[in-house]
């Protein structure tokens, strides 16, 4: 090629695209008691930089991140996501993956930190010397007498094994920044990838793995069918009949995926379409009993109380207040604004917001456009809590959760202005979606009128901000759906009502208050609301 034309002569395959296949290192000799740097020959590294390396085998979920452990990118990529979302297993994937070309000719060490441990400093002191140890330095490692003295010492070493030597090294569940500062050596030509609930590190490239990649990807329903076909050995994925039952599982896992491992664990040995419809009754009970792990920390309740006991007094009120409502679904900031100041007993309580970022931090709660979006099996955890004095700690920490919060909060006096924040928000945001709420927390809303006299139906309307456009919604969902009744239970509102509304009342209430003249639109919001 160099012969026909000079100019290319000093391109690497005179400038033709060369596409290679399979695994490079099948060409390399071997070297005995060697690691990466001599066993990769010195030849090929020069053509190295020609090379663009296109993966096809590789897991579709794990592709955008590894793309972002690119050496050429920021030091510190930072997965973070809610409590079980499939963070470490992701992170697994891609090193994984990593460990088979050369962008990473240093290796890829993965080490496992955790909430949980005494004391920080020794812990990072000893994952330090396990990583010295994987990269062949045993040596250096064994002239290091103990832990307690020798803790600068090996952060020493460390540096100086790392220095320009270009590895990936993935700090697994991190709850604590100075972990992160202990490996981030700016001599260290490679990167670290960290997994965390937290998003605490400012000058990271943060990757926020979210219920909705698991969804719309269809993750959800791969692992639930790894999980539920793991003790079986007939009917593929799931036992005859219960395609139905699946989905509604995944429903309700929102695109948690622990929650989808733990039930589809649970629902292995379960093989007709009655067991699974019976599991999906006591789907709390289901979430709290399995387990994946063999500690409590490990299963889906101790995930979360793991995330419940980083947060602060406040944080966890303010956290408390929101799971009143039903997690999984965008709850009105002000909503939660006046749920929360139910809880603390103070009309006139400031400072919510701050509390609630602490949650949106903690990874337990989403924040977007003006709602907060909690974490689906927040929910589930409160449910079955009561029910279950076996766990440890909890009581402790959710004194009496449905008198407390739900009993207090919803049947309050203050109930109007609540189910009108919420009507209002819903009633202007995504209203469609939300029919059933809607109309539901309007007739709600009448009741506690009818009872408690704090709101008139012309403040009602005022707080009803696009109301002609609910009328419409509901017209049509009258016209489409005459019969649909509201699950009220599941709304876990107290009343006192005997049958549950239909849409057509919902419709006939509406329209009755068009009817009424102006008239004093501010809300009152006594201090007697606040009274046990
Ligand atoms: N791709 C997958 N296939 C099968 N099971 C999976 C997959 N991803 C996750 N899981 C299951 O879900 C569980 C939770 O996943 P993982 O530990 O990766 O989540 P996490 O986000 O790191 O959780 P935490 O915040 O509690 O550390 C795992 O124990 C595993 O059983």
């Amino acid at each position: 090629m160099g012969s026909v034309d000079p100019a290319l002569e000093a391109l690497a395959y005179g400038g033709k695209p060369c596409v290679k296949g399979g695994d490079w290192r099948q060409c390399l000799s071997v070297v005995k008691r060697s690691d990466r740097p001599q066993i990769v020959p010195a030849p090929l590294k020069p053509l190295w930089q020609h090379v663009q390396v296109l993966r096809l085998t590789i897991d579709m979920r794990a592709g955008g991140l590894q793309e972002l452990c690119n050496p050429n990118r920021e030091k510190v990529v930072l997965l973070t996501g809610m409590f079980g979302m499939g963070k470490t297993s992701l992170a697994l994937d891609v090193c994984a993956a990593i460990n088979n070309d050369l962008e990473f000719p240093g290796g890829v060490y993965t080490l496992r930190f955790g909430q949980d441990f005494a004391d920080g400093k020794a812990k990072i002191a000893e994952e330090q010397k396990a990583l010295l140890a994987y990269m062949g330095h045993k040596d250096k490692v064994a002239n290091i007498q103990g832990l307690g003295g020798a803790q600068v010492e090996i952060a020493s070493v460390l540096s100086d094994q790392l220095r320009g030597r270009r590895c990936l090294i993935h700090l697994d569940d991190v709850w604590d920044p100075c972990i992160v500062d202990a490996f981030r050596i700016p001599a260290h030509s490679g990167k670290l990838l960290v997994t965390s609930r937290s998003k605490l590190w400012a000058d990271a490239t943060i990757v926020q793995l979210r219920p909705e990649d698991v969804r719309q990807n269809s993750w959800d329903r791969e692992i639930f069918g790894k999980h539920v076909a793991r003790r079986k050995d007939t009917h593929g994925c799931f036992p005859p009949g219960c395609e139905d039952c699946a989905n509604k599982f995944l429903e309700r896992c929102a695109g948690d995926v622990l929650a989808i491992a733990v039930l589809g664990s649970s629902l292995a040995d379960k093989q007709t379409v009655v067991e699974w419809e019976q599991a999906l009754v006591d789907f709390s009970a289901y979430a709290s009993d399995a387990r994946t792990g063999d500690a409590y920390k490990d299963t889906l309740f101790g995930a979360f109380e793991g995330s419940w006991k980083g947060l602060s007094a406040d944080q966890q009120q303010a956290l408390t207040a929101a799971a009143v409502f039903k997690a999984g679904e965008p709850l009105p900031a002000p909503l939660v604004e006046l749920s929360w100041r139910v809880l603390r007993g103070e009309p006139q309580a400031t400072g919510l917001r701050a509390y609630m970022q602490g949650v949106v931090r903690a990874n337990l709660a989403q924040e977007q456009n003006g709602h907060y979006i909690l974490h689906a099996m927040v929910e589930e955890y409160f449910s079955a809590k009561p029910a279950d004095p076996t766990a440890p700690n909890t009581s402790a920490a959710h004194p009496d959760f449905e008198r407390r919060a739900r009993g207090d909060v919803l049947s309050c006096t203050a109930g109007p202005e609540l189910l009108a924040a919420f009507l209002l928000s819903y009633g202007s945001s995504s209203r469609a979606r939300n029919l059933p709420k809607i109309a539901e927390a309007y007739l709600g809303l009448q009741d506690l009128i009818a009872e408690s006299g704090h709101l008139n139906r012309g403040s009602v309307k005022g707080l009803l901000g696009d109301y002609a456009g609910a009328i419409a919604d509901l017209s049509a969902a009258v016209e489409k759906e005459p019969d649909s009744a509201f699950d009220w239970q599941e709304l876990g509102i107290a009343r006192s009502r005997q049958t549950p509304p239909d849409m057509q009342g919902a419709l006939d209430v509406l329209n009755r208050s068009d009817e009424l003249g102006p008239n004093d639109y501010e809300v009152s919001f006594p201090p007697e609301a606040f009274k046990e």
